[in-house]
């Protein structure tokens, strides 16, 4: 994880598109008094659990898809995770990691009983053949493997998801440096940590370590709240809709000036307030009232990593 700060930390002080405001850091602290608002993960009641290995299966296999959904004006986070939930439920079997080398794109859409293609159908399936391969070589077809195998360490777990599953190798290249996101390699630890309430195959102990999840709603939220500045140009390219490509400049900077601020609330929040809190924390108040607000311009990119 310190990769993700440092290089991120990196992007936001070289940055030409996107400026993390101090003053509007001071002032979101502020505003919330000491007090994030606590949400709880599964507020919306969308997602499988049963307390066992299976709901880490499910967990793996939703975040391996947790990417790219506003190309179809309907479709959202939710119908992922309700709709893998529901054919979970009809067949404890549907998420093995044979069955999941031979999903094709029909029977994903079947499955979320989606009426037409999925955005970026064909990468979705690659992603879940590539997971069911490499779950069956080194785990045991097991996501419940993969996690005991990091000794409740969640950098670790990131590492060992970025070194066994290309997939999730979400990095980008500015201004010729590495830059290490690793938006879903993280939610899944986080979800792990919030579904299982930091207990079994949600115990950590450094929770800490891990930032935001770098997506389109939580810039689109930090912009709101005055902690992140856009330049005019890409103010209105946002605000029109407008593609921004997967690894340019103005996305890496949204990415990463999102993570580099969150992580400057934290440290102002322990300051000012002498209050630790997780970024884990942070985002999902963030995100909940991001994806609660639908009116708010966000960032456009295809991609398969957020
Ligand atoms: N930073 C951050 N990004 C998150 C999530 C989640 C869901 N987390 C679950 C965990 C516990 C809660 O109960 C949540 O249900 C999804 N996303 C991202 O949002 C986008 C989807 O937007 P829309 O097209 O409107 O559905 C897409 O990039 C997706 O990858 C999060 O928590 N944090």
């Amino acid at each position: 994880m310190d990769q993700v700060k440092a290089t991120t930390a990196f992007v936001a002080n070289s940055s030409s598109h996107v400026v993390v405001d101090s003053a509007g850091i001071e002032k979101a602290v502020e505003n919330i008094q000491g007090k994030i608002p606590k949400i709880e993960w599964d507020f919306e009641g969308i997602h499988y659990f049963d307390n066992g290995p299976l709901t880490v299966q499910y967990l793996f296999v939703l975040d391996t898809l947790n990417f790219c959904f506003w190309p179809d004006k309907k479709l959202s986070y939710d119908d992922l995770a309700s709709g893998l939930k529901e054919a979970l439920e009809n067949d404890k079997s549907v998420f093995d990691a044979d069955h999941l080398q031979k999903f094709t794109g029909l029977q994903l859409r079947n499955l979320l009983k989606w009426p037409r293609p999925l955005p970026l159908e064909d990468e979705r399936i690659r992603l879940l053949h590539e997971v069911g391969f490499e779950l069956e070589r080194s785990f045991g077809g097991k996501a419940s493997n993969l996690v005991q195998s990091c000794g409740r360490s969640a950098a670790k777990l990131v590492a060992t998801i970025a070194s066994h599953f290309p997939g999730f190798r979400d990095h980008s290249v500015y201004k010729g440096h590495q830059i290490f996101l690793y938006k879903r390699a993280q939610i899944f630890a986080a979800d792990l940590y919030g579904a299982f309430k930091g207990q079994g195959y949600g115990e950590f102990n450094d929770i800490s370590s891990i930032t935001i999840f770098a997506d389109y709603i939580v810039p689109a939220m930090l912009w709101k709240l005055g902690v992140l500045k856009y330049s005019s140009a890409l103010a209105s390219i946002i605000e029109s809709n407008k593609e921004i490509a997967s690894g340019s400049e103005e996305e890496v900077e949204l990415r990463a000036c999102s993570i580099y601020a969150v992580e400057k609330m934290r440290d102002l929040i322990s300051v000012k307030l002498g209050k630790q809190v997780l970024s884990v924390e942070l985002d999902l108040w963030l995100w909940a009232y991001g994806v609660q607000n639908p009116s708010l311009p966000h960032h456009r990119t295809l991609s398969i990593y957020y």
